[in-house]
């Protein structure tokens, strides 16, 4: 950690200017740190031309937290690779990275401030019609071009060793698996639902399924994940789709990347009864919603059945059978994640919006109940729920809770 030390905005301004050709050394050039993630350092540099670039800076510590909760740097190294490994596989859908600095623990990326952050925007009840079958295809062909599929028994193991990733899968297998279920200090939870979240730290039932859904996230390398699919890593318009922070990537349970993007689409399910006032309006939004999980599914499940039967490079994989029961694992684990997702953005340290922003105070527990319910069933029912129909119909029949 010799060269590292955190950026000032001239830092980030001079990491700009030294490592790409988008500015020239006359260029009179502004930075701005304006992250709001809660991990690291965020700059826009920008030329009086109006062309910017990122730079981004992992920090020695969590940014939420502060330098109580020391974390590695190396976290920057692990984003700048996983998004160039999924850029190559994906280049239409992933942030692209034009430079990594290891000892600065810096990455230098493309702006994308000309599109929005997804999360924000399904807040304010906006739609995209295309987000479903994009995320689909970025889902298929990254989570499957770095899968047992394609490469072999030496360059596999070789990517695990490299995306090992330990500090950051142990905030996931903390956050998602652990604290939810057990009255642990850093969870945060709002007064008004305090008796269920009692509930999770009693119900055995369910911590034998967390738990099963946990091991298989410790010990079950299927690829190359982004490791924290969620809604604000993704920038969007009506036309592009591109995913961002790739820190938490690392080899686990293909179903993990999967269900955290269905698990956000559901928070914002749930949130919506909170957020929207208009009956019309609310289930327009709610129709959407369910009409992207389900084109998500089918079209993630399609492209991927595409890609076995056609790129398979590993000939046991080709069976047919071997295929069509791969695909029911990773619906299943999906299923269960979304679930965990839920969960742990209802109860957990990290919140989101789509609850957060719900103004009234009774509106908001019933959000966030409803979440917990949902997050429940889909961890008990994820291996009955054979189809995606069937979780879409499980989302609707739900009542409403008190
Ligand atoms: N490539 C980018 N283009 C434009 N804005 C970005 C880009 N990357 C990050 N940001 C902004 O910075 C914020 C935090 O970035 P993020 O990668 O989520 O940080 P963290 O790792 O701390 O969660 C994003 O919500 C977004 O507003
Ligand atoms: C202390 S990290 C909490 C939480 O934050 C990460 O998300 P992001 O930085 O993109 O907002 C990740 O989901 C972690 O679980």
């Amino acid at each position: 950690m010799s060269d590292y030390q955190t950026f000032t905005a001239d830092d980030a301004r001079q990491f700009a200017l030294s490592h790409s050709d988008t500015f020239r050394d006359s260029d009179k050039l502004e930075a701005e740190e304006f992250g709001d993630g809660n991990l690291n350092l965020v700059f826009r540099v920008k030329n009086q031309q109006g062309r910017s670039l990122i730079v981004k800076q992992a920090l020695p510590y969590a940014r939420c937290v502060g330098e109580s909760w020391p974390l590695t740097i190396d976290r920057a190294r692990i984003e700048a690779e996983v998004l160039l490994r999924h850029g190559r596989i994906c280049p239409e859908h992933t942030v692209q990275v034009l430079h990594y600095d290891a000892a600065k623990a810096a990455i230098l990326m493309e702006d994308l401030g000309q599109l929005t952050i997804l999360r924000s925007e399904l807040v304010a009840g906006k739609q995209f019609p295309r987000l479903a079958s994009q995320m689909a295809q970025y889902l298929a062909h990254t989570l499957f071009h770095t899968s047992d599929f394609v490469l072999n028994g030496l360059q596999k193991k070789t990517e695990v060793a490299r995306f090992l990733n330990p500090e950051l899968c142990l905030i996931t297998e903390d956050l998602f698996f652990t604290d939810p279920y057990c009255n642990h200090e850093r969870n945060n939870i709002h007064q008004a639902i305090l008796p269920q979240a009692r509930e999770l730290w009693h119900d055995e039932a369910l911590q034998a399924e967390v738990a099963r859904l946990k091991a298989d996230f410790l010990s079950k390398p299927q690829a190359l994940l982004h490791g924290d699919v969620h809604s604000g890593s993704i920038f969007i318009d009506a036309q592009q789709c591109k995913v961002i922070d790739a820190e938490f990537g690392f080899y686990g349970p293909i179903g993990f990347d999967v269900g955290s993007l269905i698990g956000n689409l559901l928070l914002n399910y749930a949130g919506q009864f909170g957020l929207q006032e208009d009956t019309t309006a609310l289930e327009q939004q709610h129709r959407y919603l369910l009409e992207q999980i389900e084109t998500l599914w089918q079209g993630f499940a399609s492209e991927f059945s595409q890609l076995m039967q056609t790129q398979s490079k590993e000939s046991s994989f080709a069976n047919s059978s071997y295929q069509h029961f791969f695909l029911q694992q990773v619906l299943a684990d999906s299923i269960g994640y979304a679930g965990c997702e839920l969960i742990r953005r209802t109860v957990g340290l990290a919140h989101v919006a789509d609850l957060e922003q719900i103004r009234n105070e009774q509106l908001r527990a019933r959000s966030e109940r409803l979440a917990l319910m949902l997050g429940r069933q889909l961890i008990m029912q994820r291996h009955s729920l054979t189809t995606i129909q069937q979780l879409l119909t499980l989302v609707q029949h739900q009542e409403l809770p008190a």
